[in-house]
Order: C-alpha cells, then sequence, then structure tokens
C-alpha cells in the first residue's frame, strides 16, 4: 500500500492569511488524526489534497501519483465527507446513494445494486434504506456521509471534522466503522476533539497557524511529556500569578475547585503533583506554549 506524502506545501489566501506554512507529513495506511484549533489550516490542507483546491508551493505524492499535476486520477481512489455534506433531503437513501454512484461512473445496474446493497450494509443503514435522509439524525447522515465516500473502493478516504454534534453512542458508532476502513485504507480524519484521536490514530499530527508542531504515534507523543507535568489545586485569584511563574497548560475547575496543570523540566515545588500526561495535556502545551 502507498504512503501519502506532502513536502513542504504552503498557501496563503488572498486576503493574506498563511494557511498553511511549509507542511511537510507522512501518511501511511490506518487513521491518521490531523488536530488543531479552529482556523489551524486543517480544512485547507484537507481540501488541498482532495484536489479542490491549490497551493501555492509543495508536492504531494500519493504512491507514484502526483496529486497537483494528475488531480483526475487522484480522484478516483479518493473518498471526501467535506465538512459540510449537502444532501438531498426529500430522497430515500437507497435512491440517493444510486444517484451518486451514477455519478461516480458506475453505470451498469446490476453492480450499481450490489454496491449501493454492500455499503448500506456496512454504514448499518440497510433497514432505513427506503427513508428519507432529511428524516436521518445527525448520527445517520454521517454514517450515509461515509457510505457514499466509500462509492469508488478509495484507497485515499478524507473525512473533516466528522463527529461534531454525534452523540457519545453515534460517535462511537462512527468511530467503529472509521476503524475498519483504516485496516485498508488511508484514512485522514481532521478534527479539533483530542477524543476522536486517542480513541483512534496510530499516527497523527497537532497542525497551528499553518504549521505542524508535531507528530508521531499518538502514545510516544504522549511519552515525551511525560516527567515533566504536574498538577496543583490553587485559589481561583491567583490563577494570573502562576500563569506569569509557570508553564500553565491548562486551568479548569474541577468540582467547583481550581486546578492547573504545569509543565516543567525540574519539580515546580513540593505543592505540585506530579502526574501522568494524556493527549489533552500535549495538545494544550502545543497550542499554547509550543
Ligand atoms: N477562502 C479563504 N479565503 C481567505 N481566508 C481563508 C479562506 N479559507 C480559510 N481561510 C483562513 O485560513 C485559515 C485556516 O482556515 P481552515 O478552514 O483551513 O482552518 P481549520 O483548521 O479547518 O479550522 P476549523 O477547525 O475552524 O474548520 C483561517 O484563518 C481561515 O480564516
Amino acid at each position: 500500500m502507498d504512503n501519502l506524502i506532502i513536502t513542504d506545501l504552503s498557501k496563503t489566501y488572498k486576503n493574506g492569511v498563511k494557511a498553511l506554512q511549509n507542511i511537510s507529513l507522512q501518511i501511511p495506511k490506518g487513521m491518521f488524526g490531523l488536530l488543531g484549533p479552529n482556523g489551524a489550516g486543517k480544512s485547507t490542507l484537507m481540501r488541498t489534497i482532495a484536489t479542490l483546491q491549490e497551493a501555492d508551493q509543495g508536492e504531494i505524492l500519493l504512491g507514484g501519483l502526483n496529486i497537483q499535476s494528475q488531480p483526475n486520477e487522484l480522484r478516483k481512489v479518493l473518498g471526501y465527507l467535506p465538512q459540510q455534506f449537502g444532501v438531498y433531503p426529500s430522497l430515500s437513501v437507497e435512491m440517493l446513494l444510486n444517484h451518486l454512484a451514477v455519478l461516480k461512473g458506475i453505470i451498469n445496474r446490476k453492480e450499481r445494486n450490489d454496491i449501493v446493497h454492500a455499503l448500506l450494509h456496512k454504514v448499518n443503514l440497510f433497514e432505513v434504506r427506503k427513508q428519507k435522509l432529511g428524516e436521518f439524525s445527525g448520527g445517520m447522515k454521517q454514517r450515509f456521509g461515509i457510505a457514499q465516500a466509500l462509492l469508488n473502493n478509495p484507497k485515499l478516504l478524507i473525512v473533516d471534522e466528522p463527529t461534531a454534534g454525534l452523540d457519545p453512542v453515534e460517535r462511537n458508532r462512527f468511530y467503529n466503522l472509521l476503524s475498519e476502513i483504516g485496516e485498508q485504507t488511508i484514512v485522514i480524519l481532521s478534527t479539533h476533539i483530542v477524543d476522536d484521536v486517542k480513541e483512534l490514530c496510530t499516527k497523527m499530527a497537532i497542525i497551528n497557524k499553518g504549521n505542524v508542531v508535531i507528530q508521531g504515534n499518538p502514545l510516544e507523543i504522549i511519552e515525551s511529556l511525560n516527567g515533566r507535568l504536574y498538577e496543583k489545586t490553587i485559589h481561583k485569584s491567583d490563577l494570573e500569578q502562576y500563569k506569569k511563574e509557570y508553564q500553565v497548560i491548562s486551568d479548569r475547575l474541577y468540582l467547583g475547585k481550581q486546578l492547573v496543570h504545569v509543565v516543567s523540566d525540574t519539580h515546580p515545588g513540593s505543592d505540585f503533583k506530579s502526574i501522568e500526561a494524556n493527549l489533552e495535556d500535549v495538545y494544550m502545551s502545543q497550542i499554547f506554549n509550543g
């Protein structure tokens, strides 16, 4: 299976926003999590990989395929679930998937029927295939979004913030579906929900202000913070002072008390407790102090 290799990719919008700044990433088969805050550049990167917009500089290769010079070849092996997935609410799920299959060039009726039914089973919508999409819950719509993205049996699947607004049960179901697809395919999951990546991904990157600030295996990335993370309960009124004195990466109210997490190479003082890092801590340390 071919890797997706992104080298030195940059994009500045006409208004001067540097959305991507010399991005380089190596993305193998499996689930790849792309984390970053609002405006980090995730959608710009996804859309560039999906050949929906062009970069100013850099190269994207999928195996032997050059995405910029061979966009039509890429589209044949690409599945894409954008952030805003527009649907025709009055069509039944089966009719709409059939229609999209025709648009994707699956002309033979028998073959098309087989593919549509297999996909409806895969995303667990077969039983409700006669229902209108407009009547579906958010989770069902997202699963339909995956079904349409899989119509051409893609080598590369891009999903842009797919779990926003899903309840825990639906989110879990969606995770399971993506994991299964990730066994055969490169899946790039763009999200600002740290848990999405923690649960699912074998590789990840955090981007902030158009830059890759860290990339690798989530467990190894977490390990890089261990031994340097401390916790303390403080008075709320002291928070600003702590922020001046220490590298505070997060502050939150926990059971009515103000809890701070601090990164420090040496023990910051006896009142601090050394704690195990998690991905949220890594994310916070990279976004706010990186
Ligand atoms: N068409 C555009 N013209 C000008 N600026 C844009 C355009 N699209 C995005 N931007 C800006 O580029 C930056 C990156 O935006 P992008 O949508 O890629 O971020 P994102 O990480 O996907 O954010 P979110 O999580 O909010 O979707 C932002 O500052 C955004 O305002």
